[in-house]
């Protein structure tokens, strides 16, 4: 049983069925990246994933469980959590703050002992503080916890946001764009994080344009066009898959790079 299955998952906007019986699984500690032309479907197919968005068809299994179309926050608390395309972070609230806001989305029923300020949530308060220090290191930013987040460099961000996915304790990461408007050194960090993270056992989804880094760091390539699966497999095979050059290229260039090998 993979850690993570999406069976057979379907959706339609008016005419146009944007994902099209797309199945794949992922295994914990894998980082499996779905790639595609624009258009193709990858962030309807995330948003389906995520709970954003209720699937027409299909199902997607975690840990053995039916979770299909959960809400993104019953979804944290079962173990998936989620970075966003657009950045998701409070700019006015330091980067400590920002990383404590995520523990708070796993819990329930503590709000009226935090307003009261009982001992319990003092306690509660601290070890969360505590933890958020913990995640900064690991992302590089242990050092920023007390400034305004509105400060950070643009990678910083990236990897503060991936910081409070952390705070969920996820067995799945999903992370959407997670280089988007990143220059090299920075691509290259959140690289490192990523690789990190699933070392330590999280099973990783990835949506990502940046085609150098899908190719240097997924175990396993799915590739969607127009809606439909059209290859999955390593990064080596995927990349010379005439298919997915047809799909990224035009057929000519795809017929022209068959006749090349
Ligand atoms: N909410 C929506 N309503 C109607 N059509 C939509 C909606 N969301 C996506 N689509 C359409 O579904 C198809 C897939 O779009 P999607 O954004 O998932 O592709 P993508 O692979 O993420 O593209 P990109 O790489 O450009 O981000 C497109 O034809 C898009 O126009």
């Amino acid at each position: 049983m993979s850690l993570l299955s999406i069976e057979g998952l379907g959706i339609a906007f008016g005419g146009l069925r944007a994902v099209d019986d797309v199945s794949f699984s992922i295994e914990k500690g894998e980082i499996v990246s779905v790639i595609g032309p624009n258009g193709a479907g990858k962030t309807t197919l995330f948003n389906m994933i995520s709970g954003v968005y209720r699937p027409k068809s299909g199902r997607v299994m975690l840990d053995g469980t039916d979770v299909t179309a959960l809400s993104p926050h019953l979804l944290a608390r079962r173990g998936m959590s989620r970075t966003f395309q657009n950045l998701q972070i409070f700019q006015a609230m330091t980067v400590q703050e920002n990383v404590i806001a995520g523990f708070h989305l796993k819990e329930s029923g503590s709000l009226i002992a935090d307003l009261l300020a009982l001992p319990s949530s003092r306690r509660r308060a601290r070890m969360a503080a505590q933890e958020a220090l913990a995640l900064l290191d690991r992302v590089g930013l242990a050092r920023a916890a007390s400034q305004e987040a509105a400060s950070l460099s643009y990678g910083a961000l990236k990897r503060l946001e991936i910081a409070r996915a952390l705070a969920l304790n996820p067995k799945v990461l999903l992370l959407d764009e997670p280089a988007a408007g990143c220059n090299a050194v920075e691509t290259e960090e959140i690289d490192h994080l990523i690789a990190e993270v699933a070392k330590s056992g999280v099973a990783i989804l990835l949506v990502e344009h940046d085609m150098k880094m899908v190719m240097r760091i997924s175990n396993h390539v799915v590739v969607l066009d127009h809606g439909v699966k059209i290859a999955e497999g390593d990064p080596a095979s995927v990349g010379k898959n005439p298919k997915v050059i047809a799909a990224y290229l035009g057929k000519q260039a795809a017929e022209d790079a068959h006749a090349d090998s």
